[in-house]
């Protein structure tokens, strides 16, 4: 059996998505940014031999060492990770899921901020991402251009004079630009008006997926909205579709329904979110899909004021710390399913605990 890899520095914070600040952050989680990226002397992921991988994660290993500025980031051999390492970092969304179950050499570094990681040898030789709370993608794009922009001096990429950057997936060919926001729609999903806007997204562009991605659950009213495709379009063309047509608009949406439910319906809606907090408070035994579920009324119940003495930054992070692997690595052990959920009630009581005192809710 593998060792567990010592996170200790990572399992006690939340990271940079889920720090609870920025614009509009009572409804964007996060912005992201990801670029797709391959070196020029390696043929594409699917067409690599084992050699190939080997040589491009040492290859991109040794530059990213060389790097002026890259001393205080942690460079992870994926490989080298037990199932439960692998899956801490999906949860804190550095590594995707794909890269965890894959097999043969890869890697990941990780600014100890965790607001970027670069993935070696994901669907791309290089998947570089930038994280940034709340709604602020030039923030983010600036840190991913310039990184790119270090990158790029130190890798010789695979571009093409008229096509752009080149990557494995057509779709990314260009500029390789995934820009994706993470909201929290509650009150749409209350009010059943998700589908209806989340239909009228797919005839511009936007895709919309779960809380881990592509093929992913929605989970805990959480929804990512991202650009569907980009060849043809320019950086600032997809940033400004995302960020300044389509998630200003899902917020106002879901602002109007929030505003509906306060009007229509107070007196249920607290009801609700005090009796999800309530659970959360009381439960001796809990899953993640119901921590997920009561967690997210809790949250909304926070931002529309009907909850006091709970930070929306303790509730980001009890969704995370929640989480099956984040568990095991708070424990420092490996836990079956039954024990993850006695000890996610327990944990979830300490930590409400802290906040509220007893019967402090109002
Ligand atoms: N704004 C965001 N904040 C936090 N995490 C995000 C955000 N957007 C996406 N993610 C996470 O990043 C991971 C990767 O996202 P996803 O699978 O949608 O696509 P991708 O890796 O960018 O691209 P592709 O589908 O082209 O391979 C997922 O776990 C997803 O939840």
């Amino acid at each position: 059996m593998k060792q567990q890899t010592d996170f200790s520095s990572l399992a006690k914070s939340s990271g940079e998505w889920l720090r609870g600040t920025g614009p509009e952050s009572d409804i964007v989680i996060s912005s992201r940014i990801r670029l797709a990226r391959n070196l020029a002397d390696f043929p594409f992921i699917r067409r690599c031999s084992d050699e190939d991988r080997d040589s491009i994660e040492r290859t991109v290993r040794a530059r990213m060492e060389a790097m002026e500025d890259w001393k205080d980031i942690r460079y992870i051999d994926i490989e080298e990770l037990s199932e439960v390492d692998r899956q801490f970092l999906v949860e804190r969304q550095l590594i995707s899921r794909e890269i965890a179950d894959a097999d043969g050499s890869r890697a990941v570094a990780v600014d100890p901020g965790e607001q970027y990681s670069v993935m070696v040898n994901e669907e791309d030789h290089l998947r570089i991402q930038v994280m940034q709370s709340g709604l602020d993608l030039q923030a983010a794009w600036a840190t991913i251009d310039s990184l790119d922009d270090r990158l790029e001096g130190a890798i010789l990429y695979a571009f093409h004079e008229k096509y752009g950057y080149l990557t494995a997936c057509p779709t990314n060919v260009g500029t390789g630009l995934r820009v994706s926001v993470m909201l929290h729609l509650p009150a749409l999903v209350i009010t059943r008006q998700i589908d209806k806007v989340f239909r009228s997204m797919q005839r511009i562009n936007v895709t919309v997926r779960g809380l881990y991605g592509e093929g992913s659950q929605y989970s805990g009213d959480f929804y990512q909205v991202s650009n569907q495709v980009t060849l043809g379009h320019s950086e600032q063309a997809l940033l400004s579709l995302v960020g300044d047509e389509v998630v200003p608009q899902i917020i106002q949406y879901e602002r109007k329904a929030r505003a509906f439910l306060v009007e229509q319906n107070q007196q249920d809606l607290h009801d609700d979110v005090s009796r999800a907090l309530g659970i959360l408070h009381t439960a001796k035994k809990i899953s993640s899909e119901e921590t997920m579920h009561y967690l997210s009324k809790v949250r909304m119940g926070v931002n529309l004021g009907l909850i006091d003495d709970v930070q929306v930054a303790t509730i980001n992070k009890l969704f995370i710390h929640t989480q099956p692997a984040h568990l095991q690595k708070l424990h420092g052990r490996v836990l079956g399913s039954s024990d993850r959920n006695v000890q996610r009630a327990s944990y979830l009581q300490r930590h409400l605990h802290g906040e509220l005192g007893d019967g402090e809710l109002n």
